[in-house]
This record gives C-alpha cells, structure tokens and sequence, in this order.
C-alpha cells in the first residue's frame, strides 16, 4: 500500500478525487475504486480522475465511475483538469487526452474553463445501440405501452452514451426509479447515462441526469452536452443554451461552423488530502 495525494474538485457539483499520476502510476483495482468512492467509509466521490502523461497532449485524462468502472470522459472532469494544468503551467490553454479522444481547455474568467468537446456522435453504432434506429427519437419507453411515462428519448454520444428524455418529471424517485432501469437496458451494450431534460424556453433547459455507474448526481458535463445537441436536433433549443443542472448552470455552445460542441462552466476545490492504494 503506499500513500497519494489528491485534490478534491468538482464541476458544478460533480465532484472527483483527482490524483496526479504524471511522474508515478495509479492503478487502483476496481474494488479499491468502489471503496475510495464511499461516502461514509470512504473520500467519497462521482468519479475518479488520474492525470497520466501524454506524448501528444498536456496530459491524459482516465476516469473511473463510482462503481469501479474505467469509462471514457467525464465533461466537468475536464473542466476540473483543465483548470488544474493551466494552473501549474500559467498558460490559458491545454490539451487533454482521453479515451474519447483529445479536448482543449481554455480559461473562461476566474474558476470558469471552457472545453470544447468535440463532435457529438449520432450514428446509431457510434452511441452504440444494440440496432440501427433514428437517434433523435429512439425505440424506447418507460411504462405502460398504452401510456408509457417517458418515450422517444433522444441518443447522443458525446465520447460515452447517453439517452435524453424530454420530460417534466424530474423528481428524485422518478429519475433513480426510471434512470437505474434505463441504463441497464439491452438497447445499450455498454450501459448508458439518462438525462431527464425539460426545456425551460429556447436558450434554457432544466437537466437531471442519472450516470451509468454512479447514479444521480449534480451535475453531468456530457450529459448536459447531449441534452442540447438532442434538444436543437428536435427544434426544441437554438444551438447556445444554458443547462440548469442541480450543481449550477453550465452553458453549451453546439458551433454550427465547427459543428463542435463547446461546454462554459465553474470549477471548485474542494480540500486537499492523501489516499492509502
Ligand atoms: N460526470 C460526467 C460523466 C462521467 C462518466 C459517465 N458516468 C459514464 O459512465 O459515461 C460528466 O460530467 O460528463
């Protein structure tokens, strides 16, 4: 077992433990990442970040959810990393390697990071689903067949899946009770993340989102990326908006020249400490 420190971080309430794994390597077992992640027993986190060197970026990103899972991305993850290279280099931009693919970060005012999260995935195999469907509304409900609760969600990949409803049931029980169903569902092959979005009006959309691996949490950048990519796919929003999510507001930019999707929003530190891997 040997000690590392962490910094504990989130991202509009999405919080992380974040280890600086650039000099030494972190490679925690599932199990360990599951205990870390416990919030009465352990640091208690949504997911946890390691900085890894990169040949082609500043650093690599690796996340793992809650449940002990490796996944793709985490949205305010970058944010948080972003800010946290920037900081100890004194540059206004950096590059961020992920499992996704890379990202730029690029200071956005005091605390505040925007990443550009590239290209949202809208082919059915690249979500994935598990058959070939119209991604903006796909064949899925939730309830009875002649009154299901939720229906047609949009499909997004924002470099990990999600589904976004859109819907005015937002409550606790309903998003856990819908959300954990949802994301374990055969249409996903790799699981999914369940966005719970309402549009407020045209630049505003109120968004709950429950993460595969780590259930309902304040905030979710991707998710917030998806809801809105899904949202000016369906004519709901105009291409900027701003997502309302438990945690704070994060805005979301899908540039029409690009066609990348730009993600603003705050970055917090939390506290500093050491873990025993
Ligand atoms: N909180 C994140 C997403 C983290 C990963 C997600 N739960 C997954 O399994 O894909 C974000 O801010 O994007």
């Amino acid at each position: 077992m040997t000690s590392r420190p962490f910094v504990k971080m989130n991202g509009a309430g999405n919080d992380f433990v974040v280890v600086d794994a650039l000099a030494r390597p972190f490679t925690p077992s599932e199990d360990q990442v599951r205990a870390l992640a416990d919030r009465g027993t352990g640091e208690g986190f949504d997911q946890l970040i390691a900085m890894e060197p990169s040949s082609t970026a500043d650093a690599f990103m690796r996340v793992w959810n809650a449940d002990g899972a490796m996944v793709q991305t985490c949205g305010n993850a970058l944010r948080c990393v972003g800010w946290l290279l920037m900081e100890a280099s004194g540059s206004d931009r950096v590059v961020i390697d992920t499992a996704a693919g890379p990202t730029v970060a690029t200071r956005a005012g005091d605390h505040r990071v925007t990443v550009d999260m590239g290209e949202p995935r809208l082919a059915w195999d690249q979500v994935p689903l598990a058959e070939a469907m119209d991604t903006r509304g796909i064949e899925l409900q939730v309830g009875p067949i002649d009154a299901p609760v939720l229906h047609t969600p949009g499909a997004v990949s924002m470099g990990n899946p999600h589904v976004v409803f859109f819907t005015d049931r937002q409550d606790d029980g309903f998003v856990t009770g819908s959300g954990s169903l949802v994301e374990h569902h055969p249409l996903f092959p790799e699981g999914v993340n369940v966005g719970f979005a309402k549009v407020l009006d045209r630049s505003h959309i109120r968004l709950r989102v429950w993460e595969r691996g780590a259930g309902l949490t304040k905030a979710c950048g991707t998710g917030a990326c998806a809801a809105q990519v899904a949202a000016v796919r369906r004519g709901l929003t105009e291409r900027k908006a701003t997502v309302v999510v438990d945690g704070g507001e994060l805005v979301i930019d899908w540039d029409a020249a690009s066609g990348h999707v730009f993600m603003t929003g705050p970055v917090e530190i939390e506290r500093t400490g050491t873990l025993s891997v």
